[in-house]
C-alpha cells in the first residue's frame, strides 16, 4: 500500500487537485473532513474544546461557529497552537481509521489530502509528497474571493501555516497551479504518472513504512530460524 500526502498552503488548490484524484477512480482520506467532524457537537473533541475556548464560541444550537473559533485562532498563534494541540489525537485517529478501511477494502494507493502535513509531521508516513503550489498573489486573491474576505484576514489565514515556499522545497513532487483549470489538468497528468509509478527499494527502505516493513520481516525470518534450529 502506498500512502500519498497532498499538501499546500490554504487555498492554492488542495481540493481541485483532490476531487482529479477521487475522477481518476483514487480514494482519499480529507483532513478537513476528519477535523470537521471531531468537532461536531458531543464528541470528544468538541467537548475539549469547550472546556478550553468556553462556551461563547458555541450557536445557539450548540454547535462551534467556525467563523468565531476561525477568528480566534487564525489571529493568535498561541491559541491555534491549544486548539492544534487539543483536536490532534483525534484528528490522527480519524486519518488513520480511513487509511485502516480503505486498506482492508484492498487500497494499493491512498491520497491523504492535509493542509498541515509538514507541520503536523504527517510527511513521515507518506511518500510522494505532493504540494500544490501557486504565486503568493494569486493565493491570495483566490482566497479573498473564495472565502469573500478582506486581504488582511487573508493574509492572516495564509500567515497560520509553513510558508508555501519552505512546503514547496520540502516536496518530493511539486503541482503548480499558477494557470487555469485546464492547465492544472495537464500538470496533474503528469504528477499521475510519478504517483504510479513503483517505489525504487531505496526510496520504499528509506520510507518510515519500508522501514517498518524491514524491521518485522527481519525479526520474524531471525524467530522463524530460531525456532528451526532449536527444532533440528
Ligand atoms: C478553525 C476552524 C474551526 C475554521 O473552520 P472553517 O470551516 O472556517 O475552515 P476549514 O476547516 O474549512 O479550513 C480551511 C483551511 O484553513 C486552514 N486551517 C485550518 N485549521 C488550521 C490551523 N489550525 N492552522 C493553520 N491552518 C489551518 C487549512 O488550510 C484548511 O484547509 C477549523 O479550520 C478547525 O477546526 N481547525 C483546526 C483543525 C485543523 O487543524 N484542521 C486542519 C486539518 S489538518
Ligand atoms: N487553476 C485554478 N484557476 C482558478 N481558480 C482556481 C484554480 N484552482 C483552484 N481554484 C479556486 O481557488 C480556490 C481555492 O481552491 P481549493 O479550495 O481547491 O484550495 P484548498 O487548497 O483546498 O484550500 P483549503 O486550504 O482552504 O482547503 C477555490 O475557489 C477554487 O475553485
Amino acid at each position: 500500500m502506498r500512502l500519498v500526502g497532498l499538501t499546500g498552503g490554504i487555498a492554492t488548490g488542495k481540493s481541485t487537485v483532490s476531487n482529479l484524484f477521487k475522477a481518476n477512480g483514487f480514494p482519499v482520506v480529507d483532513a478537513d473532513v476528519v477535523a470537521r467532524n471531531v468537532l461536531k457537537k458531543g464528541t470528544g473533541g468538541w467537548k475539549k474544546v469547550v472546556a478550553a475556548f468556553g462556551e461563547e464560541i458555541l450557536q445557539e444550537n450548540g454547535e462551534v461557529d467556525r467563523e468565531k473559533l476561525g477568528a480566534i485562532i487564525f489571529t493568535d498563534p498561541s491559541k491555534r497552537q491549544l486548539l492544534n494541540k487539543l483536536l490532534a489525537p483525534y484528528i490522527a485517529f480519524g486519518i488513520w481509521s480511513e487509511v485502516f478501511k480503505l486498506w482492508i477494502k484492498g487500497c494499493n494507493i491512498i491520497i491523504l489530502d492535509v493542509p498541515l502535513l509538514y507541520e503536523a509531521k504527517m510527511d513521515r508516513w507518506t511518500k510522494p509528497n505532493i504540494v500544490v503550489w501557486v504565486d503568493p498573489k494569486i493565493q491570495l486573491k483566490r482566497l479573498m474571493v473564495r472565502d469573500v474576505i478582506s486581504a488582511q484576514d487573508a493574509r492572516y489565514k495564509i500567515n497560520a501555516q509553513m510558508p508555501l515556499d519552505v512546503k514547496k522545497s520540502k516536496a518530493d513532487l511539486v503541482i503548480d497551479n499558477n494557470g487555469s483549470l485546464e492547465d492544472l489538468n495537464e500538470n496533474f497528468k503528469k504528477i499521475l504518472v510519478q504517483v504510479t509509478k513503483p517505489l525504487t527499494w531505496t526510496e520504499f527502505l528509506l520510507s518510515r513504512q519500508g522501514a517498518i516493513v524491514a524491521v518485522i520481516s527481519i525479526f520474524s525470518a531471525v524467530y522463524g530460524c530460531k525456532k528451526m534450529v532449536a527444532r533440528l
